[in-house]
């Protein structure tokens, strides 16, 4: 062992020392040590400290925090997980740690209009996640509000707002035409639909005209599903916690192995280069096409900006319009809906003078049914497409109503799933369906907002308006088309719990589960010649 054997020190301790800390065997033990600190530092690092009095989940885990319980891995998705931690806390409001991300969730209305409505101006920005939104340029729905970003959803509202609907009509009429054609000819031969499929075509097509002024003509296109697949491959990533090292910044030193974004996001700029190739193939021939690229071109945004833009608008548009739909239709079509069909057949009648021509026609231009419009918004509510919202990350301190104040850069998030069902709000009947729930305003649309499926505040869906519209039209052709009547099969019929509607259990988006409905025309010649109508006044 080795020993100080001198008064004088100088050599005798530079001989302690290569004897002890700087032989190989001491170097690793302090490698070793430094390692240990750094790991028990980091294994509770948040990057806020505890919240006082608001309540925490417990159970952390080093590392992880609360993460081992979320992204699905115990078979519910986020939302359910969030509403049990707040049942046995018993509170609306409380912490619990994302990785290193200290995030407080808020589970009812009262708190959310608060939050997200009154200071929304302070929860603008989103929480970052590294591994995902820096792999994909320009992403609206996940990035902070830059002021690029800014520019680029300024962009995309414009091109989604009123004034621009009428250019949209004239694609969105006979893409629906063409579907109810398809599903008449499919129950006249006896079959049942699932018509999942062709929803989800009518809005990529709209998607895919407004950005780059294209179209796809069929279901089945190849050229459609495989981008339709990075799309889905990309969502189901956006703000899901079932990857941890988007987290955990320790796994961040081992890159991951493969990376599901990357994959989907070649896949997704390769289809994008062909629908920009044909777009300016266009425009060289001297065609002028009216779309958001050519819109975006003269606001002198740069190609990323264009490109960032269109993307995240047909990242966002076919699943959740299509799923909205598919419900509305599955609740119409239940035995509970089947009497709603009845009346709301003559609700739609009798808004237009008994003149279903007209009501056919006027579907998508103006929302004349009440009862129609109070069916789609209580679909919304009740299967709440995005059950936790999407995450905010506040660039100010915000305080809580009962003056607790969150520091600025904390993460946020809305459990829109409960909120949407909060029976403070709603009233005792907030987890059952109720087509006529929104017929009377009252305290339902108080703050303007009948239910948070879009969101809420400074970052709510740009496309809210767009999508109730094709939802109510959608609602009101099939309505004056068919009878709707579910599948018995109980391996083909739809779910319609308000959380087990949806697969989906670890992505921010849920999935309807696929069903098949039985269409019985209600009078086959005014169909035939009202699709015969349509289709030669497109062509015309
Ligand atoms: C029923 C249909 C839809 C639902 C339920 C829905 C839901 C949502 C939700 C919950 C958010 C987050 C809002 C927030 O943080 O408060 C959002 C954001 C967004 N949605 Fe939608 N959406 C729908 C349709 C669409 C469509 C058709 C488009 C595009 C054409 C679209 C584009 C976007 C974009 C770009 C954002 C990000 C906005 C931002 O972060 O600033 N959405 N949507």
């Amino acid at each position: 062992m080795a020993t100080l054997s001198s008064s004088s020190g100088g050599p005798d301790l530079v001989d302690f020392l290569h004897a002890t800390v700087l032989s190989p065997k001491g170097l690793l033990s302090l490698v070793v040590s430094l390692i240990v600190i750094v790991l028990v530092t980091e294994a509770y690092r948040a990057n806020f400290p505890k919240i006082q009095g608001i309540p925490e989940v417990p159970g952390a885990l080093p590392f992880v925090g609360h993460l081992h319980r979320l992204g699905g891995r115990s078979g519910e998705n986020d939302a359910t997980v969030f509403s049990q931690w707040s049942k046995q806390l018993k509170s609306s409001v409380f912490q619990c740690v994302l990785g290193n991300q200290r995030t407080i969730v808020v589970e009812d209305w009262a708190t959310m209009k608060h939050l997200w409505v009154s200071q929304s101006n302070a929860l603008i920005d989103r929480p970052h996640q590294p591994g995902f939104v820096d792999k994909l340029g320009i992403d609206l729905t996940g990035s902070c509000m830059t002021d690029q970003v800014r520019k680029c959803r300024a962009a995309g509202m414009r091109a989604l707002g009123k004034p621009n609907w009428h250019k949209y009509y004239h694609l969105l009429e006979p893409s629906s035409g063409k579907f109810i054609r398809d599903v008449y000819r499919k129950a006249a031969a006896g079959q049942v639909v699932d018509t999942y499929a062709y929803l989800r075509q009518i809005v990529f097509d709209l998607g895919l005209s407004l950005t780059y002024g294209a179209r796809f003509g069929e279901v089945d296109d190849d050229f459609m599903l495989t981008f339709i697949k990075s799309i889905n491959g990309i969502s189901s990533v956006r703000s899901s916690t079932k990857i941890y090292h988007h987290f955990v910044p320790l796994l961040r030193i081992v890159p991951e192995s493969t990376n599901e974004t990357i994959a989907a996001e070649r896949v997704r700029r390769k289809h994008r280069d062909v629908l920009y190739n044909r777009y300016m193939d266009r425009v060289n021939a001297g065609e002028k096409v009216d779309c958001i690229v050519a819109a975006l071109h003269e606001d002198k945004l740069n190609q990323e900006e264009v490109h960032g833009t269109c993307l995240s608008l047909l990242q966002a548009a076919p699943d959740t319009v299509a799923s909205g739909t598919y419900m509305a239709i599955a609740w119409l079509a239940s035995p509970e809906g089947r009497a709603t069909q009845a009346v709301a057949h003559q609700a739609i009648l009798d808004a237009y003078g008994g003149d279903r021509t007209k009501a056919w026609q006027m579907a998508f231009r103006e929302e004349k049914v009440p009862l129609i419009t109070s069916i789609y918004k209580e679909t919304l509510r009740f299967f709440t497409l995005a059950p936790y919202a999407t995450p905010r990350r506040t660039v100010a301190d915000v305080t809580l109503p009962n003056g607790i104040v969150l520091p600025k850069g904390i993460t946020l998030i809305m459990n829109a799933q409960a909120v949407d069902h909060d029976t403070a709000h709603f009233g005792d009947d907030a987890w059952q369906f109720r087509p006529d729930r929104y017929l009377d305003p009252g305290k339902t649309e108080a703050a303007g907002l009948p239910h948070v499926a879009f969101g809420a505040g400074s970052r709510i869906c740009p496309a809210v308006n767009i999508s109730n519209r094709i939802i109510y039209a959608l609602v009101t052709r099939l309505l004056l088309a068919f009878e709707m009547d579910n599948t018995t099969d109980p391996n083909r019929a739809p779910v319609m719990d308000a959380i087990r509607f949806s697969d989906v259990a670890n992505a921010l988006v849920a999935h309807p589960r696929f069903y098949d409905c039985h269409f019985k025309v209600r009078d086959a010649a005014w169909l035939d010649a009202t699709l015969a109508n349509e289709v030669s006044a497109t062509t015309a």
